[in-house]
C-alpha cells in the first residue's frame, strides 16, 4: 500500500470512531483505568470499566469492542476476563488483549497463554511482553511494565505468535511493529516522552479496540490506524508540553482536536516486510 493510502486510511478510521462513538468494555489494570478511559472519550468512543463477571453476560452482548489488559492482575479477575473474552469472541466481536507486564510470574504468563486460547483479534505488548508471550525468550529476566528490548527486537517473536494465534500482534515502541504474520508494517509516530507516562501503552490498546470495532474486518489496518493517531497525539502535544505531567494532558487534547490536514500531513507508516 502507499503512504498516501495509508494516511487516508487512517483519517477514515478516525472519522467512523468519531462518527460511531463504538461503546468499548475495558477490563484494565488498576494504573491505567483513568488514561485509558480518557483517551477513549477523545478520540470519540465510549469507554465502559466493566471488570465484574457478575456483570458480564448483560453487558458484554451490547459492546463493539473489548480491551483486557492483566497490569495488575490477580486470581479474582481472570475469571470475569475469561468470561468477556469468550463471550466476545462468541458474538463476533473484536477484543484486544495486553499483556502487561507478563513477564513479571509464572502466574501471569499462564494467564495470558489461556487469554490467547480464547482468540482476541489483536495482542497489543511492548518489545519484552510480545518476547514472552511468544516463547522466545526463558522466563527470569524482567523489567515488570517496561520493556527492555526494541519493538524491532521482537518482530520475528511477533510473526511467530501471529501464526500460531491467529491474531494481529502489535508490538509498541519506538518504531510501533505491527504484522498478521505475513505482512509487517512500521508505524513511526509517537515520542520518547510517552514512555514516560504511565499507562500510554495500555491506552494504545484500548484505542487498537476502538479502532477495529469500526473496521473489524481489516484488523490489520485498524490497528496501524490506532497506533499512528496516537502517536501523532503525542507528536503534537509534545510541542505544548513541559514535561511528562503536562505531556499527558497535551496528549488527551491532541488527540481530541487532530484535523485532516494535521493527519493527512503527519502520517509515518511503511511497509517493513
Ligand atoms: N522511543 C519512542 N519514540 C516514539 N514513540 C514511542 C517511543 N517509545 C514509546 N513510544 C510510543 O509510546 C506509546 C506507548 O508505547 P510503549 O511505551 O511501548 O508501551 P508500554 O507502556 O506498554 O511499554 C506508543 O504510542 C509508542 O509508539
Ligand atoms: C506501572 C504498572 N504496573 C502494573 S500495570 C502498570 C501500568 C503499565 O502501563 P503501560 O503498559 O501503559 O506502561
Ligand atoms: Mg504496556
Amino acid at each position: 500500500m502507499e503512504s498516501k493510502e495509508w494516511s487516508s486510511g487512517v483519517w477514515t478510521h478516525l472519522t467512523a470512531v468519531r462518527r460511531q462513538s463504538p461503546l468499548v468494555q475495558c477490563i484494565t489494570n488498576l494504573v491505567s483505568m483513568d488514561l485509558v478511559a480518557n483517551t477513549l472519550l477523545s478520540a470519540g468512543a465510549s469507554p465502559a470499566m466493566v471488570h465484574s463477571v457478575a456483570e458480564v453476560p448483560d453487558f458484554t452482548p451490547h459492546i463493539h469492542a473489548l480491551c483486557i489488559n492483566v497490569g495488575t492482575l490477580t486470581p479474582d479477575w481472570l475469571p470475569s476476563m475469561k468470561a468477556a473474552a469468550e463471550l466476545a469472541a462468541q458474538l463476533g466481536k473484536p477484543w484486544v488483549l495486553d499483556p502487561a507486564a507478563v513477564s513479571c510470574s509464572g502466574f501471569r504468563l499462564k494467564a495470558c497463554l489461556e487469554l490467547v486460547e480464547l482468540k482476541p483479534s489483536v495482542i497489543k505488548g511492548n518489545g519484552s511482553e510480545i518476547i514472552t508471550l511468544s516463547g522466545s525468550a526463558s522466563q527470569g529476566q524482567t523489567k515488570g511494565a517496561d520493556s527492555s528490548h526494541e519493538s524491532t527486537e521482537a518482530i520475528e517473536a511477533a510473526k511467530s505468535l501471529a501464526l500460531s494465534s491467529g491474531a494481529v500482534v502489535a508490538v509498541s515502541g519506538a518504531v510501533d511493529i505491527v504484522t498478521d504474520g505475513k505482512r509487517v508494517i512500521g508505524v513511526h509516530n509517537g515520542t520518547k516522552m510517552m514512555q514516560k507516562i504511565t499507562a500510554t501503552g495500555c491506552s494504545l490498546a484500548g484505542l487498537v479496540a476502538a479502532f477495529l470495532a469500526v473496521d473489524s474486518l481489516q484488523p490489520l489496518e485498524a490497528t496501524v490506524s490506532a497506533m499512528s493517531v496516537f502517536g501523532i497525539a503525542g507528536e503534537l502535544g509534545e510541542e505544548l508540553a513541559n514535561g511528562p505531567a503536562s505531556l499527558r494532558m497535551h496528549l488527551i487534547d491532541s488527540l481530541y482536536g487532530l484535523d485532516e490536514t494535521t493527519v493527512l500531513s503527519r502520517v509515518k507508516i511503511n511497509r517493513l516486510g
